[in-house]
């Protein structure tokens, strides 16, 4: 028989325990497709409490870092989490060691992944991270695989559920961001840190580590634009659909001649669109080539069965034979390139509460004017007391453009409060 392949699980966290079912659930469809048994050797986790599933088959460790550089293990299963402590710790040493390593973890892989991949590379070892972008959509293998023949020319996606959720609850129950926040949280969507989810940060993670494949780049996570949904209010929510729009946490990637623009940010997206219809926890990526044209993949982008099946497919993948480099070219290929310090022209959508008396509207349209700035449409609602809530879509603006008139805004006088304003995606 062929010999099996040893695995040393650290972590049985929702993920971990997640692998451990299916790994036994489906071991003669993995051994027939793999032409190896797939075997779990040793684990690990902080206590030996009850996990709802039999470990007393599997060696335990207390230490992550002695699992993952014994004897018996071939492939280390990084499912801890946090980009540094134990999880950076013991997948250096399993790499030292000469064990292959797979990993959900975005954080550690956004901070650490370009030292991490040539680390694996320099010593034949591969590193592979299929379900820490978007859980269970094989986004990781579209890239590196099944589009590898094309130039990637933009990468876009809603790929925190946690904020998908916020924002489409929003606006299906008219509810404030606060109780929705509430919500998720009682209901355990949310990070142990929910700032990871909301401030954008999660999903920044994912978008710098697509970047680094689409484009050929060292993994830059400081180089994303960053800005979480903690402003998008029910009001905002409510005028982007009555002009056609929603509001989604929405990452976009792309290679400029300025630098490589990546951002994380709310924006408006038409409400026909793929995008736009996505609704709750799900998770989607919109990958263009230049010569295959725009893909669209949809799914499950967290959870313990989404999750587990993108760490099975990078451990079939190893026990199959393929070891492609971590980031689809050979880490000491991988350029280093400036961030793009402005984005791509686009339209925005601005919200302002103005003091409601004559000539407000044509000074802030001159503020807009001296910038620059073109109105493409604009509305005025009805209100009761001293200030109008009004709503302008610019043209096609530069977001420096954009900033100049914005900061221009309190010296009309007749700006009350922040004015919101949020990039609209024609996607
Ligand atoms: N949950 C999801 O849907 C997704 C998660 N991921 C990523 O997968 C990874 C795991 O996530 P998840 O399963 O949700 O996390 P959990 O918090 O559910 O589980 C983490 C596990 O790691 C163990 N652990 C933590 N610190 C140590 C340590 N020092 N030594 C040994 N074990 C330790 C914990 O032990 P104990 O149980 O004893 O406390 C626990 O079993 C993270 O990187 C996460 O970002 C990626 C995509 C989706
Ligand atoms: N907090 C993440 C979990 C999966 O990475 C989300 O909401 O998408």
């Amino acid at each position: 028989m062929t010999k099996p392949l040893r695995l040393g699980i650290a972590g049985l966290g929702t993920v971990g325990v997640g692998v451990v079912r299916m790994l036994r659930k489906n071991a003669d469809l993995l051994k027939t497709r793999t032409g190896r048994p797939l075997v779990i050797t040793a684990v690990s986790a902080r206590s030996q409490k009850d996990r709802g599933v039999s470990l007393s088959d599997y060696a335990w460790e207390d230490d992550p870092v002695k699992l993952a550089t014994r004897d018996d293990v071939d492939v280390f299963v990084e499912l801890m989490g946090g980009a540094d402590g134990p999880a950076k710790a013991a997948t250096e040493a399993a790499l030292k060691a000469g064990k292959d390593v797979v990993t959900a973890n975005k954080a550690m892989l956004a901070e650490h992944g370009h030292t991490l991949a040539n680390l694996a590379e320099d010593g034949g070892q591969v590193l592979r991270f299929e379900a820490a972008v978007a859980g269970g959509i094989p986004v990781i293998k579209a890239l590196t695989e099944g589009l590898a023949g094309n130039e990637i020319t933009r990468v876009m996606g809603v790929m925190n559920g946690s904020c998908n959720y916020i924002l489409t609850r929003m606006q299906s129950a008219g509810l404030t961001y606060e109780e929705v926040f509430a919500e998720a949280d009682g209901l355990g969507y949310l990070e142990a840190d929910p700032q990871l989810d909301v401030g954008g940060i999660d999903a920044a993670h994912k978008l710098a580590l697509l970047s680094s494949i689409a484009f050929g780049t060292q993994v830059k996570f400081d180089g994303v634009a960053l800005e979480g949904i903690e402003r998008v209010s029910i009001e905002d929510i409510r005028q982007a659909a009555d002009m056609g729009y929603r509001i989604k946490l929405l990452g976009v990637a792309q290679m400029t001649a300025r630098g490589l623009e990546q951002s994380m940010s709310p924006c408006l997206v038409p409400e026909t669109s793929p995008l736009g219809q996505l609704e709750g926890g799900t998770n989607m990526v919109v990958l263009e080539g230049a010569d295959v044209g725009q893909i669209v993949l949809r799914g499950a982008g967290a959870g313990e069965g989404p999750t587990a099946s993108a760490v099975l497919s990078d451990i079939i993948d190893i026990a199959r034979g393929l070891r492609l480099p971590t980031f689809g070219q050979p880490a000491d290929s991988l350029k280093t390139v400036p961030a793009a310090q402005s984005t791509v022209p686009a339209p925005y959508y601005l919200r302002l509460d103005l003091l409601d008396k004559p000539g407000a509207l044509a000074k802030v349209a001159t503020a807009l004017g001296d910038a620059g700035v073109s109105i493409n449409r604009m509305r005025q609602y009805g209100h009761e007391d001293t200030t109008a809530p009004v709503l302008i879509v610019t043209h096609t603006t530069t977001r420096e453009a954009l900033d100049v008139a914005l900061a221009g805004l309190p010296g009309t006088g007749v700006v009350t409060g922040d004015p919101v304003a949020l990039r609209i995606e024609e996607v």
